[in-house]
């Protein structure tokens, strides 16, 4: 499979960016092989690409909203029709199993389709007013929406931004991640298919220089990102308080065992969330906090089960992990484990070594041996900072409240879970613990596509909850009450 080519889409145009810079995409899997290349864009693309937006989405916001709505369903079409291509070409570019690519190659269509029908749900409201007058609010687009999106989900995640963002009638700048740019073009390229016009859609490539210049441009009334804390709170410095934001950040998702839980229900449930993606999802497992009385039982069930996975290419039969999606991020998850063997966890599973050792095919890939770790200290760096990689910590307990209080110990709030038996306990879990998603024997991975998904602390901001239907169009439009008198 050749290097496909990507290139920014502005007005419609597919052009290279004004640096001349273009930069490649190898596979993580197999680093000899280049999956696309990209413009590495700059300010002057920014600028290029917010002008095209600002000059085209009114056109797009006249458009009906019968006519917006088809325009996404054509391109959920489109997308369903490539779909053996899609699985592949992510797995290439990003990295994840088969049958992970799988399910977000499915979600993504299904984004599409939700938002298209809230096109022609929202809509304001009349008021009474009794003097004969008429009082009404109508729900009118933003304008130009900057999306900024990360690289685990390329196709997932930009679609439930683009998605509401174009079905309220606004303009889009989307700026996929450097590693992700071939999706980001599959996505656009549907769009645009299913007729979404040049005007209300323009792609920009590239890393920070290119975002932090997105982020900085005035004419932008809503900015939604998806990606990591340290990004999202750089970006929420920038911008006009009068400019939306919203933003999905870091998690350091815990499971809670009781000790009354079904162990082996535990044990299957926290491997599939710490383990799934290669541990590169914000929702994530990456702390275990169990009662002392079922310590040790659980712990010899969940190292069993990161023991038994299988490591390698996403394409491969039988494979539970894939690599991390780049060098850089296999170097700091590699970080993390050396520096929590510093601090005196206790190592049972995995470890710093490369997978390569036993199995000279990954040798060029960023492979990890997923990890668990026993003895966290709670206030260690492995118990409070994200890894974002197949790296567990397991914490030992004495009580429901100590391990609200555990739980409670990080800066994040994203999604946490409890296993127990007790459905008072699992309710009191919920009321409780300050994540914005809460499991109840599930695990803290997975959505409803139709449910609102959002962190508290530094996960998210609390203006806005993404999915959440009605609510999410709401972020994307602006209210305006008109006084009508005949
Ligand atoms: N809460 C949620 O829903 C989710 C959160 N995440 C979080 O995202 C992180 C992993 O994704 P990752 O892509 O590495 O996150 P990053 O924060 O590194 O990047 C996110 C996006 O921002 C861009 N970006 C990078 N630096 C800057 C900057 N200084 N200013 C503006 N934009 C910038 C990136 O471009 P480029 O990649 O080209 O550098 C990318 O498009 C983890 O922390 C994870 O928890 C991930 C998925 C979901
Ligand atoms: C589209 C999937 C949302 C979940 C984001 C995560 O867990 O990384």
């Amino acid at each position: 499979m050749g290097a496909h080519p990507v290139r920014n889409l502005i007005d419609g145009a597919r052009v290279d960016s004004a640096t001349g810079r273009v930069r490649e995409r190898r596979d993580p899997a197999d680093t000899r092989e280049v999956v696309s290349t990209f413009p590495e864009s700059d300010a002057k693309d920014a600028d290029a690409a917010v002008t095209a937006v600002a000059a085209g989405w009114r056109a797009w916001a006249d458009t009906a909203p019968e006519r917006r709505g088809r325009a996404l369903e054509r391109a959920a079409d489109v997308l369903e029709a490539q779909r053996e291509q899609l699985i592949e070409e992510l797995v290439r570019e990003e990295g994840k199993t088969r049958a992970e690519a799988t399910i977000e190659v499915s979600r993504t269509p299904a984004n599409l389709r939700f938002y298209a029908g809230e096109a022609l749900r929202t809509a304001g409201r009349t008021l009474p007013t009794g003097d004969g007058s008429l009082v009404f609010t109508t729900r009118e687009p933003v304008g130009v929406v900057a999306a900024i999106t990360p690289w685990n989900f390329p196709l997932n995640i930009p679609s439930r931004k683009l998605g509401p963002a174009l079905a309220a009638g606004n303009g889009v700048v989307f700026k996929p991640s450097d590693v992700t740019p071939l999706l980001g073009q599959r996505l656009a390229d549907a769009l645009l298919e299913g007729g979404v016009p040049a005007g209300a859609l323009a792609v920009l490539h590239g890393g920070a220089e290119v975002s932090q210049a997105l982020v900085a441009d005035d004419r932008l009334g809503a900015i939604t990102f998806t990606g990591s804390t340290a990004v999202g709170e750089s970006i929420h410095r920038v911008v006009r308080a009068s400019q939306r934001t919203q933003l999905e950040m870091g998690g350091k998702n815990p499971v809670v065992v009781l000790e009354d839980a079904d162990l082996d229900r535990a044990a299957a449930l926290i491997a599939k969330g710490a383990f799934g993606l290669s541990g590169q999802a914000c929702t994530g497992t990456s702390r275990v906090i169990v009662h002392t009385d079922v310590h040790d039982a659980l712990l010899e069930r969940v190292a069993a089960k990161a023991a038994a996975l299988r490591v390698g290419p996403g394409l491969a039969q039988g494979v539970d992990l894939g690599p991390q999606a780049t060098a850089a991020q296999q170097q700091s998850v590699l970080g993390h484990v050396r520096r929590a063997i510093d601090d005196g966890a206790r190592l049972v599973v995995g470890g710093p070594g490369d997978p390569a050792d036993d199995a000279p095919e990954l040798a060029h890939g960023h492979f990890v041996r997923p990890t668990v770790f026993a003895d966290v200290d709670p206030a260690s760096a492995l118990a409070t900072e994200e890894v974002f990689g197949p790296v567990l910590a397991f914490l030992r307990v004495a009580s429901m409240d100590e391990a609200l209080r555990v739980a409670d110990a990080t800066r994040f709030g994203l999604s946490a879970a409890i296993v127990t038996a007790d459905v008072g306990r699992a309710l009191r879990f919920a009321r409780e613990v300050p994540a914005g998603l809460v499991k109840i024997n599930q695990p803290t991975t997975g959505q409803a596509m139709n449910a609102p998904f959002g962190g508290l602390k530094d996960s998210s901001t609390q203006t806005s909850k993404e999915q959440a239907g009605a609510a999410m169009m709401a972020f994307y439009t602006v209210d305006k009450t008109v006084y009508l008198s005949a």
